[in-house]
């Protein structure tokens, strides 16, 4: 853990200067499909995935000095403490060379989510929530075949009691803000998907022309038809644009309100 320099934000690869990085925080219970999903939305929205969980394991993996701890808090279903995790969230988004990021299973309790945010200074765009039941939950984590030591009975049950007591306050903390986006994670994947697509694509959260520049863009189009009308009609400029700003205007605000 010693090795691994104090990151701040400056230090993450961002596309512009004085551009903070767009991060979406991915929270829901185990096995509610966050990892299946945060693979489609990577291949759609141009995302870097980033799992708590697997960056944990990986660290474990690693040999590092934390390893035998991190290994058995995920064997207890417990929340290894937020600096580790922290440290090893903020060297993948430097790794990366890309400046948005789907945040998979963190914050899961409110330090992580308090630490997250004083080391990083970053708020999420949005909390992508999916919601599922236990009973579904259960059934998708002990049929998910990935060799993982904590998809037991027992350490599942653990997680479970985690989840409701630590990790649903922090999204109803986000959802008192606003920034909380639930999905139904108990339908089939590809319905899932859709729902997060109509998230990810909503005006709210797309980047893309704002609504100003949008209406002048979209008004410009219209200056070439003004002289076009003029000649075939042999009238003059005012009574032209007069006309096709009346016959316009409610079609141009339908187009700067459509996405
Ligand atoms: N909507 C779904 N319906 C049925 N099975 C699913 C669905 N989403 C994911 N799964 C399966 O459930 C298991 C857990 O999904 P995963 O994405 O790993 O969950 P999480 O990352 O939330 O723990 C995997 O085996 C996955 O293939
Ligand atoms: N922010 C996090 C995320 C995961 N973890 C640990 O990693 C385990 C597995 O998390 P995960 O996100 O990979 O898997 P799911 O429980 O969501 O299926 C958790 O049960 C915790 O023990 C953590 O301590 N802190």
């Amino acid at each position: 853990m010693g090795s691994v320099k104090e990151i701040t934000i400056e230090d993450v690869n961002v596309s512009s200067a004085n551009q903070q990085p767009k991060v979406v925080f991915v929270l829901g219970g185990p096995g509610s499909g966050k990892g299946t999903q945060c693979a489609n939305i990577v291949e759609h929205f141009g995302y870097t995935h980033l799992s708590a969980g697997d960056l944990l394991r990986a660290e474990i993996k690693s040999g590092s000095e934390n390893g035998t701890m991190i290994q058995n808090m995920i064997k207890e279903g417990k929340i290894v403490p937020s600096e580790v995790t922290i440290k090893l969230l903020q060297k993948a988004m430097q790794e990366s060379g890309n400046d948005k990021f789907l945040i998979d299973g963190f914050p899961r309790n409110e330090e992580n989510r308090a630490a997250f945010e004083a080391v990083t200074k970053i708020t999420p765009e949005f909390v992508l929530f999916f919601d599922c039941s236990e009973e579904e939950m259960e059934k998708r984590l002990l049929g998910r075949n990935q060799g993982r030591e904590d998809d037991n009975i027992e350490t599942i049950r653990k997680r479970f009691k985690v989840y409701l007591e630590s990790s649903l306050p922090v999204i109803e903390y986000y959802n008192s803000k606003g920034k909380v986006r639930k999905i139904d994670a108990a339908k089939p994947i590809d319905e899932v998907f859709e729902a997060v697509k109509v998230v990810f694509t909503s005006k709210d959260e797309k980047v893309g022309m704002c609504r100003l520049p949008r209406l002048f863009f979209i008004s410009s189009c219209f200056i070439p038809g003004i002289f076009v009308l003029r000649r075939r009609c042999s009238c003059t400029v005012d009574g032209v644009a007069s006309h096709l700003w009346v016959d316009a205007f409610p079609f141009l605000i339908l187009m700067n309100t459509w996405n």
